[in-house]
């Protein structure tokens, strides 16, 4: 039979080979076997390369709204197998890239030159440099819009009030940059023209290199956020994807947070220093009965620079600088009224033994003038009269010298009381004032000084969101301690209790005597579970430090309750909680820790 010729005759002949075949008569069958009688190849249909266009549908830039919208048109075009419509579409493709690349980038860059050298008021390159990082972050991978981004921001920069006198290139406390090593502005501008496309390869080593060299110098008392920010620098330096560069946002928001809240943090520290130094200076003229006040004020000053400053221990320091003041004052005003009464009694006694000497030379006068009277009488009767005189004489300067006698002792009397009482007042102020905040056994915080620093935690518990926890120590079957040793047998072993919570606790936990054997222990930045952890960590310590009182080891334990901090608490309703748990430890068997 004469192979068909005509399309029809071909037509017709696919058909019957597919029925005699038995061939599922579907599109493509039938163009196979149309392709087969016709003698043609499988041509443009058949050869259409699907899935090679698939791969490259996905690898096209999908970032902006333009290009979204061309793979859009490609990827209708691909499923159509429309060759015309993925040929336009693929053109438009290009032009755009074409047209992104047109970007005015130079005279961006000589804009952006231009106001980085001006000087506008309030502005520092520190401010400028930031506000460059946040636009890159914004705009991380998509050129188009950070040309957007920049150029506002440089609008904003040309638009902002010349600065009147000269505003410092670098913010105090910034570190210098060294010319050698910028990787920055020379070198971008020196080809920004021929090198517009290495343009986020160099804002990226300003990036890691705002990172790596100025954010760590900042960073010396943070070891760990000195890591993390050079960890950043690394990826940043390695993201030359979009979707590389999208991946780190998270990481650097997170960073920017921790920086806030290190800033938060050095503010406040800041903010308590001057506290701390405007009370010294304030108080300076209370210093001045004893100079070993003057010394022990300057000694807690001096202990508190040398050792690594945290906001507790300023506090602490202010705290107690202010109670050594009012003990001073206190001090002070009393020693200044016994000194007067002193003054007072000193001035009666002269002026008594003034009057006592005018009375005894007047005495003397009238002695003589008796004499004088004795050798000219002539009979008895005349000597009796000058007698009697000289009877009533003596008998008034003996009443006068009884008297000054008297009132001499009375004031000695009054002068030994005034002693005794500087005394007394010294040793009652020594107790009432000079640990108000602290409880005079232990030294640890009593329960005014824990109401300050609990409201002081939970304000800046409240501020980080983080969690705060308290725990609730009662020492185990003290009474039978202090009746078998004695009490200061129990005293000595309150003190022992208190010294190894301190040293086995955090520095930012604060502990106070709650009562006559309870302990609060306050931890910020700690889960309930950990909270638990850490106070069976210190049962374990106490096992370890045993407390010796005249050569009798005795074995120290307490019960506890740990609860967390809920919203809406009060330092009453946190501590019932924990007092709850802690009894329920002791209800349990003692020596354990229960959360509440
Ligand atoms: N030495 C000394 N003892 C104190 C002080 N304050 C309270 N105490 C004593 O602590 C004891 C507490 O006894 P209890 O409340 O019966 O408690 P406990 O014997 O520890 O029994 P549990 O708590 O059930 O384990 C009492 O004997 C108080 O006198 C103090 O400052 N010094």
């Amino acid at each position: 039979m004469p192979s068909p010729s005509n399309p029809s005759e071909i037509a017709r002949e696919t058909l019957r080979l597919l029925a005699s075949r038995r061939i599922s008569p579907s599109p493509e069958n039938y163009r196979d076997i149309y392709n087969e009688i016709a003698g043609t190849s499988g041509n443009l249909a058949e050869n259409f390369p699907k899935r090679e266009l698939q791969a490259l549908q996905t690898a096209l830039p999908k970032e902006t709204a333009v290009q979204q919208k061309l793979v859009k048109r490609f990827e209708q075009a691909l499923k159509g197998r429309n060759w015309d419509e993925l040929r336009d579409g693929i053109a438009e493709l290009v032009k755009q890239l074409a047209n992104e690349h047109e970007l005015p980038w130079s005279d961006l860059f000589r804009d952006f030159l231009r106001q980085w050298e001006n000087k506008q008021a309030g502005l520092t390159v520190a401010r400028k440099r930031e506000a460059i990082e946040r636009v890159l972050v914004a705009a991380a991978g998509n050129s188009e819009l950070l040309f957007g981004r920049l150029q506002g921001l440089v609008k904003s920069w040309a638009g902002s009030a010349p600065a009147d006198g000269d505003i410092p290139l670098v913010d105090p406390g910034t570190i210098a940059m060294p010319e050698a090593s910028l990787p920055l502005v020379g070198d971008i501008v020196a080809d920004s023209a021929t090198r517009t496309s290495e343009l986020s390869s160099d804002l990226r080593d300003l990036f890691a290199y705002t990172f790596e060299d100025l954010v760590t110098t900042q960073l010396v008392d943070e070891p760990e956020l000195a890591a993390d920010a050079r960890m950043l620098a690394h990826k940043v330096r390695c993201a030359t994807s979009p979707s590389a560069q999208q991946g780190l946002l998270a990481g650097i928001k997170r960073f920017a947070f921790r920086l806030e809240i290190l800033a938060e943090d050095r503010a406040e520290l800041r903010a308590g220093l001057l506290n701390l130094l405007q009370l010294l200076i304030e108080n300076v003229g209370e210093l001045v009965t004893e100079d070993r006040w003057l010394a022990g004020q300057i000694d807690i000053v001096r202990d508190i620079v040398a050792s690594p400053l945290n906001i507790r221990s300023i506090g602490d320091a202010e705290g107690r600088l202010k109670e050594v003041i009012y003990k001073q004052s206190q001090l002070k005003r009393s020693l200044n009224e016994a000194r007067e009464s002193l003054k007072q009694m000193l001035a009666g006694f002269v002026d008594h033994l003034a009057e006592f000497a005018d009375s005894t030379s007047d005495y003397h006068d009238k002695i003589e003038y008796c004499a004088h009277r004795i050798s000219m009488a002539e009979d008895i009767t005349q000597l009796e009269d000058v007698l009697a005189e000289v009877i009533r004489e003596t008998r008034i300067i003996q009443l006068n010298a009884q008297r000054s006698r008297d009132e001499l002792r009375a004031a000695k009397q009054r002068v030994s009381e005034a002693e005794a009482r500087i005394g007394e007042l010294q040793v009652e102020l020594d107790r009432a004032s000079t640990l108000v905040r602290h409880d005079q056994l232990t030294g640890a915080l009593n329960r005014r000084g824990l109401e300050e620093a609990f409201e002081k935690e939970v304000a800046r518990a409240q501020r980080r969101q983080s969690t705060l926890c308290v725990a609730l120590l009662d020492i185990d079957n003290f009474k039978k301690l202090n009746d078998s040793l004695g009490h200061d047998a129990g005293d000595a072993a309150l003190i022992h209790l208190a010294t190894v919570i301190r040293e086995t606790m955090r520095p930012q936990d604060t502990v106070a005597r709650f009562g006559g054997e309870e302990f609060i222990i306050v931890l910020p930045d700690t889960s309930v579970g950990d909270a638990q952890t850490a106070i069976v960590r210190l049962q374990r310590e106490l096992t370890r430090r045993i407390f010796l009182h005249n050569n009798d080891r005795r074995l120290i334990t307490f019960s506890a309750g740990v609860t967390d901090l809920q919203p809406g608490d009060t330092q009453v309703s946190v501590t019932k909680r924990a007092d709850e748990a802690m009894y329920m430890a002791k209800q349990s068997g003692k020596n354990r820790v229960m959360i509440g």
